[in-house]
C-alpha cells in the first residue's frame, strides 16, 4: 500500500500541450514503450471524438445506477491519450460485471477505481476489479482509514492521461470523505464537474450520524469546498433518492432545503432526520474498510 501525495499520471508523448499533470516519479519502461508506440493514431482519435460544436471533447463522461442501492458509479476516461486512460468512482459489487464490460466495449484501459468514502449501503467494487482487471489500483483517503492501493490527501490530483481529479476533503457524512473535481484548466472539461459523495445530495446532503459524521463538519465541508466552486459547476452525488441526476453549485446554494440555511438551523435539521440506518451497514462498513474484499459475515 502506498501512501501518495501526488497520484501518478499516465504517460502522455502527444499532448499539443505541457500535460496539466505533473510526473512525481519516472514513469516505468513499459508505459512509455505503450504512449510511444501509440502516439501516430493521435489524430485518428481525434477525429473520431469530436463534439459537434467544433471543439474536440476530450472527457468521455458516464454516469452509471445501481438501484438497488440507487448508488451512482461515475465513468471517466481521457479519449484524447492513446490509451484512453480510465477511472472509476464508486463502483457497487453488483454491477461490476456491466461497468467492465461498458469499458472494454469503449476501448479504454481502466487505471483507477476509486471510492468518496467508506459506503455504509453497499459493498463497493473497487477490490473486486483489482482481481479481475490486472493493473488497476485502488484510491480512497487517507482519513478514511481503509485499505487501499492509493491513499489521497486533500489538494491531491488523480490523474488520467492528461486530465485530472482534484481531492477536496469534505468530511461530516463520515470522516474520511472526499469530492472529486475535474481539473481547472484550459484543456479540462469546462464547465467543472465535482463528485461529492455523500457530503452532497441533490437538495439534500448525508446523514451525520454515524461513521464519524459530524453536522458541524459537513456543514463547513459544503460551504467551503463546494459552494465556493464556479457556480456552473456540475455536481455529480453518489446517490439519489428522488429521480435526479445532477445539479449545479448555483442551483444548490439557492434551493437546497438544508445547506441553505444557518448552521443552528442545520444542525437541527440533521438531528431529527430520524433515517433507518442503511440495512447493509453491518456487512458493508467492514467490507468496506478492506475494499470490499472482507468475507461477508455469517449475519447477512
Ligand atoms: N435506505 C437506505 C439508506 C438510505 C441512507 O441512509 N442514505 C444515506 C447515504 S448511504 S450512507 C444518507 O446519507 N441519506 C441522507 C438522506 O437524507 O436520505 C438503505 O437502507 O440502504
Ligand atoms: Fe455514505
Amino acid at each position: 500500500m502506498l501512501p501518495l501525495r501526488i497520484v501518478r499520471c499516465v504517460a502522455s508523448t502527444w499532448s499539443p500541450s505541457p500535460p496539466s499533470c505533473s510526473a512525481s516519479s519516472p514513469l516505468s519502461p513499459a508505459s512509455l514503450l505503450r504512449a510511444a508506440g501509440a502516439s501516430r493514431s493521435r489524430f485518428r482519435a481525434m477525429a473520431s471524438y469530436s463534439s459537434g460544436s467544433g471543439k474536440p471533447q476530450r472527457l468521455l463522461f458516464r454516469q452509471l445506477f445501481e438501484k438497488e442501492s440507487s448508488t451512482y458509479t461515475y465513468l471517466l476516461a481521457d479519449l484524447g491519450h492513446p490509451e484512453k486512460p480510465a477511472v472509476l468512482v464508486d463502483p457497487v459489487d453488483k454491477t461490476i460485471d456491466r461497468d467492465l464490460t461498458l469499458i472494454k466495449e469503449l476501448g479504454l484501459k481502466l487505471i483507477y477505481a476509486m471510492n468518496t468514502h467508506v459506503h455504509a449501503d453497499h459493498v463497493t467494487g473497487t477490490g473486486i476489479i483489482k482481481g479481475k482487471v490486472p493493473g488497476v489500483k485502488s484510491v480512497i483517503s487517507k482519513t478514511s482509514s481503509a485499505k487501499a492501493d492509493h491513499f489521497v490527501e486533500h489538494g491531491d490530483k488523480i490523474c488520467f492521461g492528461d486530465l485530472f481529479l482534484e481531492v477536496r476533503a469534505t468530511p461530516g457524512h463520515t470522516l474520511g470523505c472526499v469530492t472529486y473535481v475535474t481539473g481547472d484548466g484550459p484543456d479540462q472539461p469546462n464547465p467543472r464537474m465535482a463528485f461529492t459523495g455523500d457530503a452532497l445530495l441533490i437538495r439534500g446532503c448525508g446523514r451525520t450520524d454515524f461513521q464519524g459524521g459530524s453536522s458541524h463538519q459537513l456543514y463547513h465541508s459544503v460551504h467551503s469546498q463546494i459552494f465556493t466552486l464556479p457556480k456552473d459547476t456540475l455536481l455529480y452525488p453518489a446517490h439519489d433518492y428522488k429521480g435526479f441526476s445532477v445539479t449545479t453549485v448555483g442551483e444548490e446554494m439557492l434551493y437546497n432545503p438544508r445547506l441553505t440555511k444557518d448552521e443552528e438551523t442545520f444542525k437541527s435539521i440533521m438531528e431529527n432526520l430520524n433515517l433507518p440506518y442503511p440495512k447493509m451497514i453491518d456487512v458493508a462498513v467492514p467490507a468496506n474498510m478492506a475494499c470490499g474484499l472482507q468475507d461477508l459475515p455469517s449475519k447477512v
